[in-house]
């Protein structure tokens, strides 16, 4: 049997005549972050929200822990989908925020591992303020910590950095590694930026033409040509033999 702790198995999507998503096959090991890239309307939302149960595959199976999943209610899936406009109770605190799934779970010690989040989120300061009081970023830490306080099964990320300035999207990219690591969650992080996918993911698959291309490791996705890893090393070499020229 399969070692694998998510498993998507020959998995179609139609949308009109439009076939999105051919025959997708995925595994995912746990503790493990897959990059999944892909050209624009290439099919990766759609992916997503199909294993987070928010649209309906025409076909094939998805396993969580050898279970079939894709026959359950999203609410059983104990899946965290996070889109990119973090999307924060506006009538709660930050803290109330971090707390809210936690009360629904009726979890113990929630002010304990609130703050706990906060000071893992370099947020133990704001917890008191209102959504609209914050910055984009710190809405989308909050957001983050909302999602990974309730320690999902799977964490699927759609983008979530993608409105972040360069420099707190970098700061953001650390954090999710050192809390995903810390926690040994199991995640799907969808994003535009190569170098993004790289630091981010553990492995990385792309979607193209309906297909999904997983790769063996990193060093084979570098090593694939249509991967634009090669073109981006040329840009910077060509770049840095411009400016010593001169
Ligand atoms: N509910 C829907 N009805 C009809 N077509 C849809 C629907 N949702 C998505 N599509 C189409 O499916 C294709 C894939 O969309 P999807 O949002 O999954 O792409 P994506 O790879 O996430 O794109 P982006 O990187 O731009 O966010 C697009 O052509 C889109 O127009």
């Amino acid at each position: 049997m399969s070692q694998a702790f998510l498993r998507i198995h020959q998995l179609d999507k139609q949308f009109g005549q439009d076939q999105i998503l051919k025959g997708i096959n995925l595994e995912l090991t746990k503790g493990q972050t897959l990059s999944l890239i892909g050209a624009s309307g290439s099919g990766k939302t759609t992916l997503l929200k199909i294993v987070a149960g928010l649209e309906s595959a025409d076909q094939g199976k998805i396993y969580l822990r050898e279970n079939r999943i894709d026959v359950l209610a999203p609410q059983q899936r104990k899946i965290i989908y996070l889109y990119q406009d973090a999307l924060l109770f506006p009538h709660l605190s930050a803290f109330d925020n971090i707390a809210f799934g936690l009360k629904l779970q009726k979890a113990k010690h929630i002010p304990a591992q609130v703050n706990a989040m906060l000071e893992k989120l370099g947020m133990q300061d704001q917890g008191h303020k209102m959504p609209d009081q914050l910055s984009g970023g710190q809405k989308q830490r909050i957001a983050f910590g909302r999602a990974l306080v309730i320690k999902p099964q799977l964490l699927l990320l759609d983008e979530p950095f993608g409105a972040l300035d360069p420099e707190i999207r970098s700061h953001m990219q650390k954090l999710f590694k050192n809390l995903v690591s810390s926690q040994n969650l199991t995640a799907i992080f969808v994003t535009h930026d190569l170098k993004e996918a790289i630091i981010i993911g553990d492995n990385i698959a792309k979607i193209e033409q309906g297909n999904l291309i997983q790769y063996d490791s990193k060093s084979a996705f570098y090593q694939d040509e249509k991967s634009g890893v090669e073109d981006e090393i040329l840009f910077w070499k060509h770049l840095k033999n411009e400016t010593n020229e001169d």
